[in-house]
């Protein structure tokens, strides 16, 4: 039996891990969120692991709030990149492969191609800064790490864009989405999927040395109004979407304008097919549905 923990677990990823450990009869999972096990509590980390030969973790947890990150940055390096330092501490001292997540909001966004694990990171505000920062901190305390990069993450569970639009379409005739910037929706469960799977591939080979950086979304491209309007079609919603620029969208945090990831060391390494960001919503919805 291998034992994979897993923080965070009452999050989006985290929730969609949970639905499908079922199918995993070699894993034994240890699910906690931060009721059971705060990460920024050292202490109460290295405690909850005795006795538990967890050989994986699996760090869901994280400030995902990038506007309130703007005015909460001491909030959001506490868990985005302290509490990863712990957990990285936490693996390297107990023999423990981490298995970290990190975001397009790494990036600046000024690329004109899918931003590759090598190209330079510049994040445009504090939510992507302390991701980068968890980053760093993770890659200099252990070497055998996995941090999987990634992008406009949705599920049924939590709070996401695809939510917020199907609940603002039922109630609303006419929407404002900004259509300057784009990048990849990810479903969790496709993410949450890889993930089973790349701990599988590691676990059958012995001589497994590909530790480090990976980019992982759905497959294609599209802005935020592209994804609005998709979701309203799929939801059955009559709300019309119109297309505005950032400038004209009040918000908190800047943005990236352009966030596509290039996935072609993970499909490589760990030989993943990863679906259609279209295919993967229409999943998403008919799950909601049902
Ligand atoms: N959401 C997105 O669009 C994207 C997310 N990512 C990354 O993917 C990962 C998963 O994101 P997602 O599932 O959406 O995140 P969620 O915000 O849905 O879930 C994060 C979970 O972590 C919990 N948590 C917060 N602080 C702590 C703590 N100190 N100790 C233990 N648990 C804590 C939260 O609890 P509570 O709700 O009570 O705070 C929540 O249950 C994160 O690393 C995120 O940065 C990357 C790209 C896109
Ligand atoms: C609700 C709404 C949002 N928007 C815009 C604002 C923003 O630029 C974009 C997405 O808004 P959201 O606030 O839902 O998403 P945002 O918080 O920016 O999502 C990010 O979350 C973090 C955690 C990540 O790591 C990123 O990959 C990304 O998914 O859509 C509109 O244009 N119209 C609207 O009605």
């Amino acid at each position: 039996m291998i034992n994979l923990l897993v923080t965070g677990s009452n999050g989006q990823l985290g929730r969609e891990i949970r639905d499908l450990s079922s199918e995993y009869d070699s894993f034994h999972f240890f699910f906690t969120d931060i009721e059971e096990l705060d990460i920024t509590n050292k202490t109460a980390l290295q405690s909850y692991i005795e006795g538990k030969d967890i050989r994986y973790l699996i760090n869901c947890a994280a400030y995902t709030n990038v506007d309130q990150a703007e005015e909460n940055e001491d909030t959001a390096q506490l868990i985005n990149a302290v509490a990863v330092k712990n957990l990285a501490e936490l693996a390297s001292n107990n023999n423990i492969i981490p298995i970290h997540i990190s975001t397009d909001y790494v990036f600046s966004g000024e690329n004109f191609k899918p931003y590759t694990e090598t190209d330079s990171t510049n994040p445009q505000g504090s939510y992507g800064r302390t991701k980068l920062q968890g980053e760093e901190l993770l890659k200099e305390t252990t070497p055998n790490h996995i941090i999987i990069r990634t992008s406009w993450l949705y599920s049924p569970f939590g709070k996401n864009f695809l939510k917020t639009m199907i609940q603002l379409g039922k109630n609303k005739t006419e929407l404002e989405v900004i259509a300057d910037q784009i990048g990849t929706p990810t479903y969790a469960y496709d993410l949450a999927k890889s993930i089973l799977k790349i701990i599988s591939h590691i676990e059958k080979d012995n001589n497994f040395k590909d530790y480090g950086t990976y980019h992982f979304s759905n497959e294609g491209v599209c802005s935020w109004y592209d994804f609005a309007q998709e979701i309203q079609l799929s939801a059955g919603n009559k709300c019309k979407i119109s297309a505005i620029e950032s400038k004209d969208f009040h918000c908190l945090a800047k943005r990236p304008h352009y966030s596509v990831l290039n996935k072609s060391k993970i499909k490589h390494i760990f030989d993943l097919e990863i679906p259609h960001w279209r295919t993967s919503m229409k999943h998403c919805i008919h799950r909601m549905n049902n």
